[in-house]
């Protein structure tokens, strides 16, 4: 099937992330004005615009970091605009920040253990009564962590204290921590920043496989070659709302979309 088939067939489908009129003013000034979009099961989709267009409110609003003045988000069809984070998280929405910020002083495998959710251990009657499954839980715990650490090519890191990473390697240890969360949604906050050419081959790399599991991905990202080899399709924002959205090709044509980021370079 052609890309374009594939995403014919996945319009299809009931988005498995909807976020409808979304609004958030800062003292007084409108930053997401009337923003709707909607991520497909399997989707991987790119969330570009000038800098202060809200493309990192719009993931505050979706990961439940920011309330909305106006709008409402539904995962897996579900309405999550109430739910705290750590809710959301749970439910299947994990999201990355622009900038990590791991523990430093933690291990890096100590960093990604602290983002295991549910853990029987954290409840104290639990460690009193059930001591043998609190192990066994945290045993299998840190044997998943390994493996995420693997798959991000960290293992030779795992023992080091997270200060010790390069910028690259912290966005791969943030993948890692949100990995384990199990997420079936991500939202990934400029994956590339700050990141070294060597790296970005296996942050892409990494995202494609996660991708092909089943995930679907939003992601906000500038390196508009990166957009092109991982996205589908790409929602275009300026000034809090959605411009135009479509094919990578289409929207390198758009003359609308290149005069938003032309204007940005002038201005
Ligand atoms: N907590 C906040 N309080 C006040 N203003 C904010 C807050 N968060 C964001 N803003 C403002 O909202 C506007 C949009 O910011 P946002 O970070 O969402 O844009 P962006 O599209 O992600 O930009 P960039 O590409 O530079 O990361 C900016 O003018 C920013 O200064």
């Amino acid at each position: 099937m052609s890309a374009a088939e594939q995403q014919t067939s996945r319009s299809a489908e009931r988005p498995v992330l909807e976020a409808t009129g979304l609004a958030k003013s800062f003292g007084g000034m409108r930053v997401v004005d009337g923003m709707s979009l909607a991520l497909a099961p399997g989707e991987m989709a790119g969330l570009i615009g000038p800098n202060g267009a809200g493309k990192t409110t719009v993931f505050n609003l979706l990961a439940g970091s920011l309330k909305p003045d106006a709008g409402s988000i539904r995962l897996k069809e579900r309405d999550v605009t109430a739910d705290a984070p750590q809710r959301r998280l749970a439910s299947g929405l994990g999201r990355t920040f622009q900038i990590p910020r791991p523990f430093s002083e933690m291990t890096v495998l100590e960093n990604v253990l602290t983002a295991v959710q549910h853990q029987s251990g954290e409840r104290v009657l639990s460690n009193v009564f059930r001591p043998f499954r609190v192990a066994k839980e945290e045993r299998a715990s840190v044997e998943r962590a390994r493996e995420i650490l693997e798959f991000v090519s960290l293992t030779r890191l795992a023992d080091e204290p997270a200060r010790k990473l390069s910028g690259g390697q912290r966005k791969l240890l943030e993948l890692a921590r949100v990995l384990i969360a199990d997420p079936a949604v991500l939202l990934l906050d400029e994956p590339a920043a700050g990141v070294n050419p060597a790296l970005l081959d296996l942050i892409c790399d990494r995202i494609i496989e996660i991708n092909r599991t089943g995930v679907s991905i939003l992601l906000i990202e500038h390196n508009m070659e990166m957009v092109e080899r991982l996205c589908g399709r790409v929602v275009v924002m300026a000034a809090g709302q959605m411009l135009v959205e479509g094919t990578p090709a289409e929207i390198a044509a758009n003359e609308e979309v290149v005069g938003v980021y032309l204007g940005e370079v002038e201005a």
